[in-house]
């Protein structure tokens, strides 16, 4: 997908949400665990519930990953069952990856080719050659972590390295990249203070913002300070939504969840 078609959808749908499928199986309803695919089945119920109030969705791959091949396979068919049944859904693997040259290519073929999602998150600790790769995909988006949502955030990336920040140094840097019109950031909602300098250095490219919701980032300050022309911000919430019930009527909850959210974005767009 475009960013022009991604802009496009949120303007339809006047909603900028995310939604993160972070699915434990410790933590969702004990009658699916009798289904064939409990991930999958999960998926399914609150993608079903809630695809009309959200752009896109992110399954973190550590959570399919953590469940061997069958968690790897719920992946497969929930990336496929977007695809298919809702292409106008912008979709994001959290994978946080990025290496050597010829390896991180193998990662882009896998997450853009193979799987087929839009947008992979890359770690820029390994330097131009690791996300390059993932850039020279059309139509693809390399989303890179830059100011991130965790207290660890500060242990680097907001130290100074030759007079700036590093995280600073990574959005310049980046935008020098070849392709870097396919880049797009991580910025944390719990670092809604950053986002005016952020501004400054990257004033119109997408942001993904973690941490709304169970890590307790407000989105109204986000908005204020991260908004674009375009909208420029995906909001990602994960927890917040999909375990807002631990019952049979947990997609319902999750919805309720996901339209209280809408609504707010709405609103914010509307002013
Ligand atoms: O800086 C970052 C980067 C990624 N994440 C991921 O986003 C979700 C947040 O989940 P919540 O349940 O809404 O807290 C999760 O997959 C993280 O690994 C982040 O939180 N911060």
């Amino acid at each position: 997908m475009t960013t022009q078609q991604l802009v496009t959808q949120i303007k339809k749908k006047q909603s900028f949400l995310c939604i993160g499928l972070d699915v434990d199986l410790d933590k969702i309803p004990k009658h699916l665990l009798e289904t064939e695919d409990p991930i999958f089945a999960f998926n399914k119920a609150v993608i079903d519930a809630t695809h009309h109030l959200c752009v896109a969705y992110k399954p973190n791959t550590a959570f399919y990953e953590a469940y061997g091949i069958k968690g790897w396979q719920a992946l497969e068919k929930t990336i496929k069952y977007l695809n298919q049944n809702h292409p106008e859904i912008y979709t994001i693997a959290d994978a946080k990856r990025g290496d050597i040259g010829n390896t991180s290519s193998m990662y882009a073929k896998a997450f853009f080719d193979d799987l087929g999602f839009d947008s992979v998150t890359v770690a820029p600790y390994m330097g131009k050659d690791s996300v390059e790769p993932f850039l020279d995909f059309k139509d693809k988006h390399t989303i890179l972590l830059a100011l991130t949502s965790n207290k660890g955030a500060f242990d680097f990336q907001t130290k100074t390295v030759d007079g700036k920040e590093l995280y600073k140094q990574v959005l310049e840097t980046s935008k020098t990249w070849e392709n870097s019109q396919n880049l797009m950031y991580v910025v944390g909602a719990t670092k809604a203070e950053y986002l005016a300098e952020i501004r400054q250095i990257i004033p119109n490219s997408f942001l993904l913002v973690p941490g709304v919701g169970a890590q307790g980032g407000n989105l109204q300050d986000v908005c204020k300070y991260g908004m674009t022309d375009d909208i420029g911000l995906l909001i990602n919430s994960s927890r917040g939504i999909i375990y807002a019930s631990k019952n049979e009527d947990f997609a319902e909850a999750a919805a309720k969840k996901a339209s209280a959210l809408q609504s707010e974005m709405k609103a914010i767009l509307a002013k």
